[in-house]
């Protein structure tokens, strides 16, 4: 059999992750584009979202959120992608993508020598990416070590059996994760990367923003990404970084997406504060 006829299709959460790899590859496609992901498009076109997917829908305030939650996706890519790269200039060379989906980052952007990227999620995905991966013929440009292990299982046990080193910096990205995780999982989540972080890891967090369950998750349809949102960020997210042991600093969609030349024309909602995308050192 292909990998294309063995390929397990998408469910459940690890679904979403290929919802995003299409935000990436609509992205790609812009001539202003604020990244590119040349293996977007073959992770959707596997996934069975490319070159359609299901249509936006009739209802003019349900089209608006599946265009808002396409729109934050590009903005906090772009963010991380930044975060990484700085990480890298401060000399980090091991990167954890905490629940990596179809990230690419390995792939397509460009790596110090020495640097190991882990990605960490369950198994499916990662079998699903593989071999969307070896038909493209994909070449990592680092050191590329998958690991496949439930985050509410015991993951740095499985870090660490394939060489993750808590004594040097790490650089950890949660982007897209924590609002599928509920908050007790997220607080344990915190915990244990902070005690497999050394002083001058980094971290780029994506937290859902307050009151996001109710206004997108309400009338969510079965199966879509919305439906299975659980979490939102603390009431006060850098105090909450503060006591695991980081510095944060806190943004918003609108300030990042105004600073990379694609504002927000609409008025910021009343409930909307600073919080969404976060980045962090460990002191
Ligand atoms: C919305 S996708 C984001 C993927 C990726 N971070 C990105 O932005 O491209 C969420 C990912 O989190 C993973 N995930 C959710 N819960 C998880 C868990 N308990 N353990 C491991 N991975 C999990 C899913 O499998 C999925 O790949």
């Amino acid at each position: 059999m292909t990998d294309e006829q063995e390929r397990v299709q998408p469910s459940g959460v690890w679904a979403t992750a290929v919802g995003v790899a299409r935000v990436r590859a609509l992205e790609t496609e812009r001539e202003n584009a604020l990244f590119r992901d040349p293996l977007a498009q073959a992770f959707a076109t596997a996934g069975g979202l490319w070159p359609s997917s299901p249509p936006l829908p009739d209802d003019e305030a349900a089209r608006r959120r599946r265009l808002t939650v396409s729109f934050s996706i590009v903005i906090r890519t772009k963010f991380l992608d930044d975060l990484l790269q700085q990480a890298s200039a401060s000399g980090v060379r091991q990167v954890v993508l905490l629940g990596a989906g179809m990230d690419s980052r390995a792939f397509r952007m460009d790596w110090p020598e020495g640097t190991r990227l882990f990605e960490v999620d369950t198994a499916a995905p990662l079998d699903f990416k593989a071999s969307v991966l070896r038909q493209e013929r994909a070449d990592a440009r680092c050191e590329r070590i998958t690991v496949a292990v439930d985050l509410r299982e015991d993951w740095p046990g499985a870090l660490a059996a394939v060489g993750h080193d808590p004594a040097v910096p790490t650089v950890w990205i949660a982007e897209g994760l924590l609002i599928y995780l509920p908050e007790d999982a997220v607080e344990l989540l915190l915990a244990r990367i902070s005690a497999q972080s050394a002083a001058g890891s980094r971290m780029g967090l994506t937290l859902g923003s307050r009151g996001v369950i109710e206004r997108f998750g309400a009338d969510a349809a079965p199966g879509s990404a919305a439906s299975m949102w659980v979490s939102e960020m603390p009431d006060d997210p850098v105090g909450w970084l503060a006591g695991h042991g980081w510095e944060a600093d806190s943004h918003t969609l609108r300030e990042r997406a105004a600073a990379y030349g694609r504002p927000i024309s609409t008025p910021p909602q009343r409930e909307e504060r600073p919080g969404g995308l976060i980045s962090a050192v460990r002191r």
